[in-house]
């Protein structure tokens, strides 16, 4: 992000925010509620466009890219809110996810071209395997919908792995979670860490943001207050004075 701002009518959302992810690692997202952690994710992934500054994702600036071009570049994400298609089943929601890299014209998918039938097939074994790789592998023939609310979480972090992303970019994954749960996403975050993906986490449960992550941004009324390791962080009076008086639950 380079001098992000973002307006809303007189609110800005953003105001100059810069900043980078590297390659391969961690990089956490906090704040105080209504920060602007939600809006970074909007403007990374084409839903907002900037209202000044530049996105720029690999070397390239996002423009005026599209929301699938911009997943087709390699920046995939998951919602605060699950959004997942309820009806259809574990599997088939995360094959939506690999529809994102097929490159079967629409008349080869109309005529079931070989082509295509391979490709189906392909997506529907790597979807499995994600299944697997989140652990909901077990589920996948149920509906979305009959998930335990954890493991449609999960499904949703597979789905977006599905469009094969460079970036992974989760908003609140912990959100309703129970200690074990949380410790449990952990784990896999760092899985998908080690799996080769870069991760950009936004989470109000500090002891998870302090453990899984390699760096944190810290945003306060849509302005960037504070970058650093997560001992770093900690330490940092701007961070400390900004969550004062707001206890860990109040804000999960
Ligand atoms: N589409 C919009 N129209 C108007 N205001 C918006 C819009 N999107 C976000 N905002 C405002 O921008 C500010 C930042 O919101 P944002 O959702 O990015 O915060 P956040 O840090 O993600 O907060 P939370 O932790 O509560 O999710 C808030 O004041 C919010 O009301």
């Amino acid at each position: 992000m380079r001098d992000v701002t973002m307006r809303f009518g007189g609110l800005v959302a953003l105001d100059s925010v810069s900043f980078s992810i590297r390659r391969g690692e961690i990089l956490g997202l906090i704040g105080p509620n209504g920060a602007g952690k939600t809006t970074c994710f909007n403007a990374m992934t084409g839903v907002y466009r900037p209202s000044d500054g530049q996105v720029v994702f690999d070397g390239e600036p996002l423009g005026k890219l599209k929301r699938n071009q911009i997943t087709r570049r390699g920046i995939a994400r998951t919602f605060q809110n699950i959004r997942l298609f309820s009806e259809m089943t574990a599997l088939e929601n995360v094959v939506v996810g690999t529809d994102a890299r097929h490159r079967t014209s629409v008349p080869g998918a109309t005529f079931r071209t070989p082509r295509h039938r391979r490709e189906e097939h392909d997506a529907i074994e790597r979807a499995m395997a994600l299944l697997e790789f989140v652990g909901v592998g077990a589920r996948a023939t149920e509906k979305a919908r009959n998930l335990p609310y954890g493991d449609q979480r999960r499904l949703e972090i597979a789905r977006a792995l599905a469009t094969e992303p460079k970036l992974l970019c989760l908003d609140e994954p912990a959100a309703g979670f129970n200690p074990a749960e949380k410790a449990a996403l952990m784990d896999l975050i760092r899985k998908i860490r080690a799996d080769g993906y870069t991760v950009l986490l936004i989470e109000h449960d500090m002891r998870l943001v302090m453990g899984v992550t390699d760096r944190i941004v810290v945003l306060e009324f849509g302005k960037k207050i504070a970058e650093g390791q997560p001992a770093e962080i900690r330490e940092n009076p701007a961070v400390i004075a900004a969550y004062l008086g707001v206890p860990d639950d109040a804000t999960a």
